[in-house]
């Protein structure tokens, strides 16, 4: 501790002096925790208790604004390991105003599994967080260690599937790479996004000891099969880690890579301390490894001591321990590794970890980091952020992190109009219906689509889609599509009924764990490109290589634009092959489909009465801009449809009460599949899907930006109530989710609450439910999409009795152009 000056007047808790990097300092509170776990001596408990809370950062995630410019994935993952250990050794609890150790683990898990980036290398997390940083183009294996090691023992600790889902993504994604090489258990240092085949050799020792630890906390929370397969890779890993262990006995642990020839650099001088310490832990939940680990262990203290004999005062510890002598080095990270090493030696005599259910006392907070999740300016800190335009990295795609608390928050502080600075630029954010009333509806051509909306969509979409023109352009483009959207078209359930099946036949009915989210996601694609080129992709089935890569290319071009949406028109001109080439490939996809209708005549599909492509067909437009229009429907349908479904799914999977009645209510049809008509006639049915898109609309912010100086109804005066003069070129943005869809005044105490019910009551909602926007420019296909929501409810219901969600807490949400659970929407189904 004599290095550490934190806790000395003048010091800065948590840091340690130049040149160490913040991560050590982490470590090193880490260390502190373990000294009194297995020591009893409470003497450091205040000093890293304090350090620990002093870096967490405004949003409480270990994003302290003074580290973020520089921070990488594993930086913050050191300190959320040593919050984790806190959390599972029970070290003393921080006061009930403080974040609490679970919490803050849980709020560094959030942020980086935010940060899973699917698009380079197939997966896994960069090095760095910000794109600017030396290492960016890297993903290195400490940084998934880290991640892995977090998501399993919050796995362990609080029960929770979805945390050993991601752990178990980030074990297989090191295993596809070979950066964690299946065969040897060698852990490798990494690989440039430029070529994800080229892996930097070099093994370091706290590699193979984070995911030692992850694995044997993977096996302790796991059951059966997948029990003995956690074994194994414990097994595995541990003789993978023997390559570490040199001297005459091979027994003494060694920074191989770079101890040998005595080069190793100060970062790597510590990287001992932790495998020693997670060696020993593993033995806890491993127990069967504690008789090859013991021994190695035990020979490592020895040595280790030998070497503790330099500096002035005779007592520090060198970093060489197979040479049974002090070797000339002093510093934090060869104190870290003696004393972690010789602690390991007392494994036997501490207790064991604990867990939320057994004796674990620390407050944790499923949906922490979420102000903080994809922030791309190291600069904006948490209260000047507007969330709706953080960036995040997660699941599927990325989109913003949503909270509903943080949104209303914002507003109860600002009040319900007011201006908020998103990435350096001004926007005006309104919660008033009036206003939203006015930009959509009575005076909608001073506030056409531009701007952040307009961005989103002109990558993919080009200049003249229905969604990227205003005007007379808009007005045609809208015409066109009208008759397609006529009762009959949409009532016609024959299209949508064979894909139904599909999905259906794909849901495991042995009550195993599945994400309901992603086969719905399939089946609106499959039926959309079906509806709409009368050719499906049947990704449910069997898809055909482009149909797959028609869908990939979906999955990329939207989230890309999503992003782009946010950054706005600097990223807008700048060039961008892969989603040029993707939006190519998407518009090559339909360009196949439309030239097999106008070289053969109508679709091929005999077994419908309406093909949306034959239809348009008929106008004689050109073929770019029938490619446009097209590809605007499957955007506009296919996502939005695809969230509603979700919603509503993990609503009725926390509320049996409401599937009960839901079954009830199907009962009175008897056993065939119900009309159209029939359907609109369930007020039930039709009430859950309204509530689940209240709580969760699909689109859940939208904007618009005046063309001219022009007034809103609302806002402006001392306080809101008077209008506002607008400026011209001024963004407005709205948000249905968590605010204006919430509001208490309009839907009671209990808006956050799912309760069908109160549709049944006399509840009067004008602009305050807009889940299919208002005015001219209303959701043509709104009708269409509550069909299919309520026939895909009504057959799946028929098939399951009931089911049950699989996974807790506050759901973790993003919005890149729609709403989706950031990390699936798991549930289990009950057979009939
Ligand atoms: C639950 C499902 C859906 C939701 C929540 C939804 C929501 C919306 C919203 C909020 C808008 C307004 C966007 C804006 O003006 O910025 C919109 C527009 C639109 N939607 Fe939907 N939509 C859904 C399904 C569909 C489907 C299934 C289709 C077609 C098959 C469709 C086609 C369109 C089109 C073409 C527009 C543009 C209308 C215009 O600008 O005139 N939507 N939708």
């Amino acid at each position: 501790m004599s290095f550490y000056g934190g806790h000395k007047q003048g010091g800065t808790p948590g840091l340690l002096p130049a040149p160490y990097y913040w991560w050590e300092a982490g470590a090193l509170m880490g260390a502190l925790v373990d000294y009194w776990y297995y020591t009893g001596d409470t003497k450091w408990n205040d000093v890293a208790e304090e350090g620990l809370l002093f870096q967490v950062g405004p949003n409480n995630d270990y994003m302290p604004p003074n580290q973020t410019r520089t921070e990488g994935n594993d930086d913050q993952g050191f300190w959320g390991m040593a919050v984790m250990t806190a959390a599972e050794y029970r070290f003393q609890d921080p006061a009930p105003n403080k974040p609490q150790w679970l919490g803050l683990a849980q709020a560094v898990f959030n942020t980086q599994a935010a940060r899973w980036d699917p698009h380079e290398c197939g997966g896994g997390l960069r090095w760095q967080i910000f794109t600017w940083n030396n290492g960016y183009d890297y993903k290195n294996s400490i940084s998934q260690g880290c991640f892995f090691n977090i998501a399993a023992r919050l796995a362990l600790y609080t029960g929770n599937q979805s945390y050993a889902a991601w752990a178990d993504r980030a074990w297989d994604w090191m295993a596809s790479t070979k950066l964690l090489d299946p065969e040897s258990y060698y852990v490798y240092d990494g690989m440039h996004t430029t070529d994800c085949s080229r892996i930097t050799p070099y093994q370091w020792s706290y590699n193979a000891g984070a995911f030692l630890l992850g694995a044997a906390a993977m096996y302790n929370s796991s059951e059966g099969h997948t029990r003995e397969i956690w074994r194994e890779r414990v097994d595995g890993l541990l003789n993978g880690t023997m390559v570490f262990f040199a001297g005459p006995d091979a027994n003494i642990i060694s920074e191989v890579a770079c101890e040998p020839v005595g080069l190793c650099d100060l970062d790597q001088q510590s990287f001992k301390a932790y495998l020693a310490r997670w060696m020993a832990a593993t033995i806890k939940w491993a127990p069967w490894t504690g008789d090859r680990i013991r021994p190695l262990l035990e020979a490592s203290a020895e040595a280790a001591l030998m070497s503790c004999v330099g500096g002035d005062n005779k007592r520090m510890c060198g970093h060489n321990w197979t040479a049974g002598k002090w070797d000339g080095l002093t510093g934090v990270g060869q104190q870290m590794a003696a004393m972690e090493v010789l602690l390991a030696n007392m494994i036997d005599s501490v207790p064991a970890p604990v867990t939320e259910k057994k004796g674990g006392t620390s407050a944790g907070d499923p949906g922490a980091g979420g102000s903080d999740m994809g922030r791309t300016d190291p600069f904006s800190m948490s209260k000047a952020q507007d969330p709706e335009t953080a960036r995040t990295v997660a699941g599927r795609a990325r989109g913003p992190a949503l909270l509903p608390q943080h949104f209303s928050a914002l507003f109860e502080r600002h009040g319900q109009t007011y201006y908020g600075k998103a990435l350096g630029r001004w926007i005006l954010l309104t919660n008033e219906p009036e206003n939203i009333k006015t930009v959509l509806g009575t005076n909608m051509y001073d506030w056409p689509i531009d701007g952040p909306r307009l961005f989103a969509a002109l990558p993919v979409l080009g200049p003249r889609s229905i969604f990227t023109t205003n005007g007379q352009e808009w007005f045609a483009a809208r015409t066109m599509m009208r008759p397609a959207f006529v009762r009959d078209q949409v009532s016609d359930l024959k299209c949508f009924g064979k894909h139904i099946d599909n999905f259906l036949a794909v849901i495991p009915r042995d009550g195993s764990t599945f994400d309901i989210q992603e086969l719905i996601l399939k089946l609106t694609m499959d039926s959309s490109t079906d509806f709409l080129l009368g050719h499906s992709t049947n990704s449910l089935v069997y898809a055909s290589p482009e149909a797959l890569q028609f869908y990939r290319d979906f999955e990329y071009a939207s989230s890309e634009a999503a992003v782009r949406s946010l950054l706005g028109p600097i990223l807008h001109y700048l060039p961008h092959p892969k989603l040029k080439k993707s939006a190519q490939r998407l518009r090559q996809y339909i360009r196949f489909y439309l030239r097999k209708v106008t070289d053969k005549g109508p679709s091929e599909t005999k077994d419908r009465s309406y093909v949306f492509i034959d239809e348009l067909l008929k106008l004689k437009p050109t073929e770019d801009y029938l490619i446009d229009q097209i590809l605007s429907v499957i955007v506009a349908g296919r996502d939005t449809t695809a969230s509603g479904l979700s919603a509503i799914f993990y609503c009725l999977a926390r509320h049996p009460d409401a599937v009960k009645r839901l079954k009830g209510e199907m009962a009175q049809l008897g056993a065939e599949n119900p009309t159209w008509e029939q359907l609109k006639q369930m007020k039930y049915l039709n009430n859950v899907i309204k509530e689940a898109m209240r709580l969760f609309p699909p689109i859940s912010t939208n904007s618009r930006t005046s063309n001219k100086e022009t007034i809103l109804p609302v806002g402006g005066g001392t306080d809101g109530s008077e209008p506002l003069l607008v400026a011209k070129g001024t963004s407005l943005r709205w948000s249905t989710y968590g605010t204006l869809h919430r509001r208490k005044d309009m839907y009671g105490a209990d808006a956050d609450e799912f309760r069908p019910e109160r549709w049944e009551s006399n509840l009067r909602v004008g602009w305050e439910y807009i889940p299919f926007s208002g005015g001219p420019r209303i959701c043509i296909g709104q009708q269409f999409a509550l069909t299919q929501m309520s026939y895909t409810l009504f057959r799946f219901f028929k098939m399951v009795n009931g089911i049950e969600a699989r996974d807790t807490g506050e759901p973790l949400l993003q919005s890149n152009l729609t709403l989706s659970f950031a990390k699936g929407c798991m549930v289990a189904v009950k057979p009939e």
